[in-house]
């Protein structure tokens, strides 16, 4: 396992961020949607972009408030039920963040993705060309997976989609210098903190290795993802030379920390 921390350089000097929110900061573990949340995420990203940072969000939680608008307890496993939930879920995700960032004077526009516009030249480029347009008027792109088309390229016997890779991606082909995740724990860890209370704190990875991949185990409650799929998302952007910062997202204030170089949570940097 490569760690070492006291090299933990920091996102001082970065200019375009993509920032990740993942269902676990939308949405607590009783189902409630995490309103004080999001207004922070909002006033913190209004605020850097009125600072001149570019500022794309990636954003899960659509069936995590659907659960909660339909009164459901559990996620449904079949197909179209998580298809239906993401369509209901997504429009009310989005007058959520509207309502939210309106009160900060900031402009939203919204962007569903699914993996093939990545595999498409044309596509990609209309879609980087629609978030440069908006990056240029001051309006922040929000960004989730088109789940109520996307069935053809998941694994929908399980899970469904995975924002992690996603944010990754779009970190890298919206040539943004880092990507911050924001989940429910506050770092990468040695093993799963929940499972295993002696588990230790990472504060840097260089590589991730399969030993690292090994002990990531399990989501929370209602994230799809898990460690595993931040680890795949932060593999891909050290093979790109970006970086990635893993933070608890309960109080997005601290991506102002991150941002002015306070090292916290987990840095992925390769070397
Ligand atoms: N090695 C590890 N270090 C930290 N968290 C881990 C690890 N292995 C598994 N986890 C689990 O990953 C969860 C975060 O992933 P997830 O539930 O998908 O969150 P999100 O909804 O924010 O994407 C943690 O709550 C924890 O239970
Ligand atoms: N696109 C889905 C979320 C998929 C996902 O990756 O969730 P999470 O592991 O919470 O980031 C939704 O909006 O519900």
């Amino acid at each position: 396992m490569q760690v070492v921390s006291e090299k933990s350089s920091a996102a001082n000097d970065w200019r375009r961020i993509v920032i990740k929110v993942g269902t676990s900061t939308i949405v607590d573990a009783s189902g409630e949607i995490k309103y004080p949340v999001i207004n922070r995420l909002s006033q913190t990203l209004t605020q850097l972009q009125k600072s001149g940072y570019d500022i794309i969000l990636v954003t899960s939680g659509a069936i995590g408030v659907a659960l909660q608008q339909m009164k459901m307890v559990k996620r449904p496993t079949d197909i179209p039920a998580q298809q239906a939930l993401a369509a209901i879920g997504q429009s009310y995700l989005m007058a959520i963040y509207n309502q939210s960032f309106a009160f900060y004077q900031q402009h939203v526009g919204q962007v569903l993705l699914t993996y093939d516009v990545f595999n498409n030249k044309q596509m990609l480029q209309h879609t980087i060309d629609a978030i440069e347009a908006m990056l240029a008027q001051h309006v922040i792109p929000i960004i989730n997976e088109n789940d109520v088309i996307a069935v053809d390229e998941l694994d929908h016997q399980h899970s469904f989609g995975d924002n992690d890779r996603l944010a990754a991606i779009v970190t890298h082909e919206t040539n943004a210098d880092g990507l911050i995740v924001l989940s429910d724990i506050d770092a990468l860890y040695t093993d799963n903190p929940y499972v295993n209370p002696t588990a230790k704190k990472i504060p840097l990875v260089t590589q991730v290795t399969p030993e690292l991949m090994a002990s990531a185990s399990g989501s929370s409650d209602l994230g799809t993802g898990g460690m595993a799929t931040k680890l795949y998302a932060a593999e891909y952007l050290i093979s790109k030379q970006r970086q990635m910062i893993l933070i608890n997202g309960k109080n997005p204030a601290t991506i102002l920390d991150v941002v002015a170089g306070k090292k916290m949570g987990t840095l992925f940097k390769g070397v």
